[in-house]
């Protein structure tokens, strides 16, 4: 098949496009110029022959949980994101390398530094896991790394689950699929993510994913069906055995014989850390677990945010990127308390509050959400071929965002207190504005203004 030419990169307002970073079967990624603040950042841009009213929805449910997780230090930061007057929907990242895909088949990395990397990813899997969440596509590629050199795990399914439908996907992530994903009985469990997480650490450590052959075969077929055939070949580095197992116990043949959760698999990669006298990189989790069944029904999520909740199992090909699992209802996904002593502080917060009633959990979130500012109130102003919504300022701190959402649907997050809708003389347009804070959005302030 020939290469596919990247997509012209669309105009954006705010943004100066710079140049191409990279294509993906779903998307391009492309250097812009954010105007203000004036910084460099990567801007995912859908492909114009996949959007269709199916997408859009599934990209703002999508994005709603780029919002929630990419507060994780290990999970790749979103800015905002939106659609392209010329329709595609687009996704503003933190600006990162490549450097880790890149490089672990040249330069393999020491085991110190393949285990702090791993771990940190581990953290940002796990949390997503508690958020109901499985990213479905874990590699080396889908780690990246920040200017400050922390990896951080990125692609979480916007492109994939933008293509529920039967759209061809390339480049299928084979090397890294459990067996069962491959026989197409299933469209991903914690368990399957247990065993790509294994695959990637196993990748990176020895330069070669666990099916390759050195100078052998390595197609699609050949791989798939080393995989299938559970011909794993032999980790041949120089590891402590305790990694060894650990590495085994993750790619078991048969699931029940993994880990049954991200979590107590990276606090045996920590128990190695410990053993080789190297730091012990701590996991980041999150203090409050965003699981469904503990959020209550208060918070039980839109239709459209569960687009692959009860998704039968599919074909190979769309089986990637992130997807929504119920936690509350699986045999595997919600892991234990820890009983070891060696995960973060963070950790143990979380386990505690795992640990306490529902009604403790019920008592933080209603703090919380008392402390999400909310807009006092927007104004509208026609503008030409417009409405130009302007608001004050209620108090955002750091990572707050504003959660822009018009009557038809489409929501952006940013963090300008101005917004602006194109209509046509006449209409009537309308938004709400809520402050966004730790994923969690506060009261909605509404405005509408009709176009002169
Ligand atoms: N935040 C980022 N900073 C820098 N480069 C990026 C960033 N995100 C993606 N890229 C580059 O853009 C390429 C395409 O990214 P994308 O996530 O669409 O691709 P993919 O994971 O290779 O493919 P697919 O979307 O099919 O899973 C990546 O291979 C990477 O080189």
């Amino acid at each position: 098949m020939a290469a596919r030419l990247p997509s012209s990169p669309p105009v954006l307002p705010g943004f100066t496009h710079v140049h191409i970073l990279g294509k993906g079967g779903f998307a391009d990624v492309f250097l812009y110029e954010q105007n203000l603040p004036r910084r460099p950042v990567a801007v995912k841009v859908m492909h114009a022959d996949l959007v269709d009213d199916r997408v859009r929805s599934a990209f703002r449910s999508e994005v709603n949980l780029m919002g929630r997780l990419s507060a994780h230090p290990s999970i790749l930061s979103v800015h905002s994101a939106s659609v392209s007057a010329d329709g595609r929907p687009y996704l503003v990242m933190e600006l990162c390398s490549t450097e880790i895909g890149d490089r672990f088949r040249e330069r393999p990395f020491e085991l110190d530094e393949a285990l702090e990397v791993v771990v940190r990813i581990g953290g940002a899997l796990e949390t997503a896991h508690r958020a109901g969440t499985l990213h479905r596509d874990v590699k080396p590629a889908n780690i990246l790394t920040t200017a400050f050199g922390h990896p951080v795990l990125s692609d979480f399914g916007i492109a994939a689950n933008m293509h529920l439908g039967d759209h061809e996907a390339e480049g299928v992530s084979v090397p890294w699929s459990a067996p069962e994903v491959l026989r197409d009985e299933t469209a991903g469990t914690v368990a399957s993510e247990v065993w790509s997480f294994g695959a990637t650490l196993y990748s990176l450590v020895a330069g070669r994913s666990p099916a390759e052959i050195r100078g052998g075969r390595n197609g699609t077929d050949e791989l798939t069906a080393r995989i299938l055939a559970h011909d794993i070949q032999p980790f041949d580095v120089d590891a402590p055995e305790a990694l060894r197992a650990v590495v085994r116990k993750a790619l078991a043949k048969d699931p029940a014989d993994r880990y049954h959760a991200i979590l107590p698999m990276v606090e045996d990669l920590q128990a190695v850390q410990l053993e080789m006298g190297v730091p012990v990189t701590p996991i980041d989790l999150q203090e409050r677990p965003w699981s469904r069944d503990v959020e209550g029904a208060a918070d039980e999520p839109r239709e459209e945010e569960l687009p692959l909740r009860a998704r039968a199992a599919r074909r190979r090909a769309p089986m990637r990127g992130a997807q929504q699992i119920d936690i509350s209802s699986s045999t595997q996904a919600a892991p234990p308390p820890s009983r070891r002593g060696l995960v973060s502080v963070l950790a143990g917060a979380a386990t505690a509050v795992v640990l306490g009633a529902v009604a403790v959990v019920a008592v933080a979130v209603t703090t919380i959400q008392g402390t999400v500012p909310v807009v006092d109130e927007v104004v509208a102003e026609p503008v030409d071929g417009g409405v130009a919504f302007t608001w004050d300022d209620p108090g955002l701190v750091d990572a707050d965002s504003y959660l822009v959402t018009t009557a038809s649907g489409d929501a952006v997050i940013q963090r300008g207190s101005t917004f602006r809708l194109s209509g046509a003389t006449g209409d009537e347009l309308c938004i709400t504005v809520a402050v966004n804070r730790d994923g969690r959005s506060g009261d909605a302030a509404e405005a509408c203004g009709e176009v002169p």
